[in-house]
């Protein structure tokens, strides 16, 4: 052990003796009395939920196993070990056998509580998941039919087949729709040829393609004979077999004729994955290997679809919401990883002391400005991980009476919102360890970057808040346009029952909101819902003009000028949207546990507190649009809502450490309870 890591133990041991001082220090500060500390078993099992006993199998292993020490965090190690090592891990979790593949279909709730759970150790396992499960797996599972699954499912779950996912090209990433790998049909030998026709075209990215894959999902334009020209089908997806069996040099065999391959090595993070650049020239496939779920190619080479030309690109990709939903859990694990480290540092780390003649120094959970950066953070976590348990219940429960629209919107809208969540916590959890922040081995920055890939992957943040947004102005669109322009239904349905004024709850008189008004979750609620309300109204307008105004025409330049200079209303509206969710779902879960033979009422009360210090937190990100539309009134309010969140803060922060030793991250992922040990 270096002398580093020597001296922080012993400071944390020192720190740990001054627990007591601690404890006073908080008394003073908060308006629960010790009896009324809330029930961290109760916590736990809302977090852990149905699956927990998957959950702590996984705790176990991660725990018992060598394999999941991150050597990474505390010594160079060549890309190649790390990459090793991250298969041998993934390959100790599918021994525990806790999920099928097939469950990403038939018990999504059970694949997504089993993703969030892997998401605790180095996130190059969990993406190493996500390729060959979510995105290799997923497109045989959804895209194919019976041959395929057949074939492939079962080593594809046992990991015994490797593969890759072959969207993004180096020309095309977020516009996937202008791919230009090519998949030509010959009838006379009943193949598919693959090529890449340009530079561009090679597929960038993919996990497992540089080392470990053996096979490919590839994306191509499938382009059929048409007399003597070639008429373009658009995108659809083919199994392309990139690599042998072993050979006597490779154990993960070797290219295939056709396939080249690139490595793209260092990156900022995931670097336990392959990733590289993949190209074809005239690699030649059997015609079954095209995936066909939707449409096929039969023998003479005539094309048959399910599905008309113009929705067939949006069904195959609709496809992948459950690997989205898997990313935005990931992003959340990070933001609870790093939560939990920062609050066990910022209550054993001693900065100052209260007055010039005391020489106890005090911890720095005690400054409000730490409370700040850490409790609204521990809220956002606990509120959002109850809103993607109410999805994983809707996917489960629900089965295909979900409909894909809403639940596409709900995987971009949240995916997007909880990666930029987890960004900026684990931003002012680095910011709270001070220089400690910066060692790799206190996981902080590591977590981040790792964070940060996620605002890209799976979609653009930015450019999934468009596809939000257009599903919800369609909504309101179709409503508007009909005979009964004010029934909204569906997503929209709330705004039936809005009403003009807010919920009276005590009211402050004066034009000034009351406190009991400012914590209230009903007012919350009203001001959650008019915001997306208005914000969905204004974007309306511009795209369509007024009502009783010319309509403005989709798909022209006129549309897309003001479509562009719209966009930042995009992120607004769902940001507006997923808030307005994210309260809803977790009141619904507090309400569920408060009816629960085990709750009481002091856990209830915490919970309904983070939820009103979450809403409130989000309200303040967005202050002015409240107080111009006349929602938020009173030349005070800016500090009155300050000042509540400050209040709420600081009542919370006494239960901090158990509101975090409820996300229950392995002591071996939490290097101050490591050294503690
Ligand atoms: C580590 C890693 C692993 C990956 N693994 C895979 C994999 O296994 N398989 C695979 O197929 N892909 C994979 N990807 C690719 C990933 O899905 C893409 O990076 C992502 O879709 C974004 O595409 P891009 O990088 O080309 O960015 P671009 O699409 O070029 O975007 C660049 C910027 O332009 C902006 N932008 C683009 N279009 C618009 C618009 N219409 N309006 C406003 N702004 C816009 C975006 O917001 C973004 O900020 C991986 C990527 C990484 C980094």
């Amino acid at each position: 052990m270096d002398k580093a890591t020597l001296r922080r133990i012993d400071n944390t041991l020192k720190h740990l003796t001054k627990v007591s001082d601690i404890e006073s220090l908080h008394k003073s500060t908060t308006t629960l009395k010790d009896e009324e500390i809330p029930n961290v078993k109760l916590l736990r099992s809302m977090l852990d939920g149905e699956f927990h006993f998957d959950r702590d199998r996984l705790r176990e292993l991660f725990q018992s196993s060598n394999t999941f020490n991150e050597n990474f965090l505390m010594k160079p190690i060549t890309t190649d070990e790390h990459r090793e090592q991250t298969l041998q891990a993934v390959s100790e979790i599918i021994q525990l056998q806790l999920v099928q593949l097939s469950d990403m279909e038939k018990n999504p709730k059970k694949f997504l509580s089993w993703f969030e759970s892997i998401s605790m150790c180095d996130p190059s396992i969990s993406l190493k998941f996500a390729v060959q499960y979510n995105l290799w797996g997923g497109t045989i599972l959804f895209l194919g039919t019976k041959k395929h699954h057949d074939k492939y499912l079962s080593d594809i779950g046992s990991g015994k087949l490797l593969g890759v996912f072959g969207l993004t090209e180096l020309g095309h990433g977020s516009n996937v729709n202008g791919l230009e790998t090519i998949a030509t049909f010959d009838t006379t030998t009943q193949e598919f040829i693959i090529n890449s026709p340009t530079w561009e075209s090679q597929k960038y990215w993919p996990g497992n393609i540089s080392k470990h894959g053996k096979m490919a999902t590839v994306f191509a334009r499938l382009l059929l004979k048409n007399n003597n020209s070639s008429k373009d089908m658009g995108i659809h997806a083919f199994v392309v077999p990139i690599r042998s069996g072993e050979s006597h040099n490779n154990k993960y065999g070797e290219l295939l004729p056709g396939v080249t391959v690139r490595d793209i090595s260092l990156k900022s993070c995931y670097n336990g994955i392959d990733n590289g650049g993949l190209s074809f020239k005239n690699v030649r496939i059997p015609r079954e290997n095209m995936l066909d779920r939707f449409s096929r190619v039969d023998e003479n080479g005539v094309y048959h679809s399910e599905i008309p030309s113009n929705r067939h690109f949006a069904m195959t990709m609709s496809v992948f919401f459950i690997g989205r939903l898997c990313l935005s859990l990931n992003a959340l694990c990070l933001m609870k990883s790093g939560l939990s480290i920062a609050i066990g540092y910022a209550k054993n780390r001693h900065q100052f002391a209260t007055t010039t003649k005391s020489k106890k120094e005090i911890p720095i959970l005690v400054y409000s400005t730490t409370q700040l950066r850490l409790i609204p953070y521990i809220a956002r976590s606990y509120a959002l991980d109850c809103a993607h348990k109410v999805i994983a219940d809707l996917l489960t429960n629900n089965g295909t009476n979900t409909a894909k629209d809403v639940i596409h919107s709900y995987s971009s809208g949240f995916k997007a919102i909880t990666s930029w969540a987890s960004v900026e916590s684990l931003q002012l959890s680095r910011e709270v360890l001070g220089g400690q922040g910066f060692r790799l081995c206190n996981r902080i920055p590591m977590l981040l970057n790792h964070a940060d890939l996620i605002t890209t992957g799976e979609g653009d943040n930015t450019v999934l808040c468009q596809q939000v947004t257009k599903f919800l102005l369609a909504k309101y669109h179709s409503v508007i346009k009909s005979s009964e322009p004010s029934n909204f239904k569906g997503e929209l349905a709330y705004i039936n029952s809005i009403t003009s004024q807010p919920p009276i709850i005590g009211g402050g008189g004066g034009g000034d909101h009351s406190l009991t008004e400012l914590i209230s979750i009903p007012f919350h609620k009203w001001l959650l819902e008019k915001r997306e309300y208005i914000l969905i109204k204004t974007l309306h307008s511009r795209l369509y003009g007024r009502l009783d105004d010319e309509l403005i025409e989709p798909n022209t330049e006129r549309w897309f000028s003001n479509w562009n200079q719209s966009l930042p209303l995009c992120k607004m509206i769902t940001k507006a949207n997923v808030d307005r969710l994210t309260q809803s779902f977790f009141l619904q879960k507090i309400n569920q546990l408060a009816s629960s033979f085990s709750a009481d009422t002091n856990t209830i009360y915490l919970l309904k507190n983070l939820c009103r210090l979450d809403t409130l937190c989000q309200i303040q990100k967005d202050l002015g649009f409240f107080i111009n539309n006349g929602l938020l009134v009173g030349e005070s309010i800016w500090i009155q809502l300050q000042d509540e969140i400050t209040h709420l803060s600081r009542d919370i922060s006494p239960h901090a450490h158990l509101l975090t030793e409820a996300f229950a991250i392995p002591n071996k992922f939490n290097p101050l309870q490591k050294s503690i040990e």
